[in-house]
């Protein structure tokens, strides 16, 4: 391991941007099948990661919709969970604010209490083994409709002490933000904090929606709004996090190439990028990996990374005084370096 691996492996870091349906990886599915009695598509790990090979968001989203299907008890949801988290504390990360898409396993029978207590139990435990702090992130399905959202945010009632945020996901073009004002508007009147998938695929006109028709906190990927300079400077003055994902970038062919990157011009603008890493299982790496492959591919050094760990507190919903705790740590950890 390099001098600079060993910094971003011991960095303290919080995720901001990861879809615990996206930490599925091959093992697990196989295993989730074998125990549910689900057919999968697939012959051997090997086959599965040769399926892995997008062209773009909706490629990626037919696939992890398919692999989605053998979580079907609070046991798989469990599981699901505590895996991400083990992989997550080996990567230095200390808090995660994580994703789930209900839609995705309600459409398919499985009741809302099963994914969501699953995923509290696995909560629950990395805070035990690991000391990690999380918090839940409910994603709206965007290619489908505003009314399904709202009947979601009602199911989700029953648990709204356990959720942090609503979001916003799947297929961004063609369904964009201001579909979802109503249900946005509806979630922050009941104290959800609100974040959107915008400008991954979608136009800058998405992330200008997202800002003032849905009012979000922070945008997920945000990318294409650097192809609007109006749009750069209002981010720039809001201090708006952006969740970036420099491996899911590659493997959706949002950029050609890692060495071609924004996320140092990003920070060059004034803007609050973080590093994330969206759907690891699909991407090829978890939030470590993606440091290492942004750092290496951009040539950022430790005090780079250390901006990027602190925009992930600053940019967390945590609480002020834990915030502070955070960022003394990080400069703590990089004055010792
Ligand atoms: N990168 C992504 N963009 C949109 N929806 C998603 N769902 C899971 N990962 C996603
Ligand atoms: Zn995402």
């Amino acid at each position: 391991m390099t001098d600079l691996d060993a910094f971003i492996t011991g960095l303290p870091k919080a995720e901001l941007h990861l879809h615990i349906e996206g930490s599925l990886e091959p093992d697990l599915m196989f295993a989730l099948a074998r125990r549910n009695g689900v057919a999968i598509p697939y012959a051997s790990v090997d086959e599965v990661r040769a399926a892995y090979d997008f062209g773009n968001l909706q490629d990626f989203l037919d696939i992890y919709y398919a692999g989605a299907d053998v979580l079907r008890t609070r046991a798989d949801f469990r599981d699901l969970a505590a895996a991400y988290f083990d992989r997550a504390a080996a990567d230095g990360v200390v808090h995660a604010e994580i994703m789930f898409d209900p839609q995705t396993h309600t459409a398919r029978g499985i009741p809302f209490a099963d994914v969501i207590e699953g995923l509290l139990d696995a909560m629950a435990d990395a805070q035990a083994r690991h000391g990690m702090t999380s918090a839940l992130i409910m994603s709206f399905l965007r290619h489908l409709s505003e009314e399904e959202a709202f009947a979601t945010l009602a199911q989700a009632q029953p648990w709204l002490d356990h959720i942090i945020a609503v979001g916003l996901d799947s297929s961004e073009l063609g369904h964009p933000p201001e579909k979802f004002a109503r249900v946005f508007a509806a979630a922050a009147e009941k104290g959800l904090k609100l974040v959107a998938h915008a400008g991954e695929e979608g136009p800058p006109d998405y992330v200008w929606q997202a800002l003032d028709l849905l009012h979000v906190d922070r945008i997920d990927h945000g990318n294409r709004a650097l192809e609007d300079g109006a749009l750069i400077d209002r981010l720039a003055a809001e201090g708006m996090t952006l969740t970036v994902c420099p491996l899911s970038n590659l493997k959706l062919c949002v950029v050609g190439d890692l060495a071609d990157h924004p996320i140092d011009g990003m920070l060059e603008l004034g803007l609050k990028a973080t590093v994330n890493s969206d759907d690891p299982a699909y991407f090829g790496g978890y939030v470590a990996d993606n440091y290492r492959a942004i750092a290496a591919a951009r040539g950022l050094n430790k005090d780079d990374l250390a901006a990027l760990a602190r925009n992930s507190f600053t940019g967390s919903f945590l609480p002020a005084d834990a915030v502070a705790g955070h960022l003394a740590r990080i400069d703590a950890y990089r004055a010792a370096q």
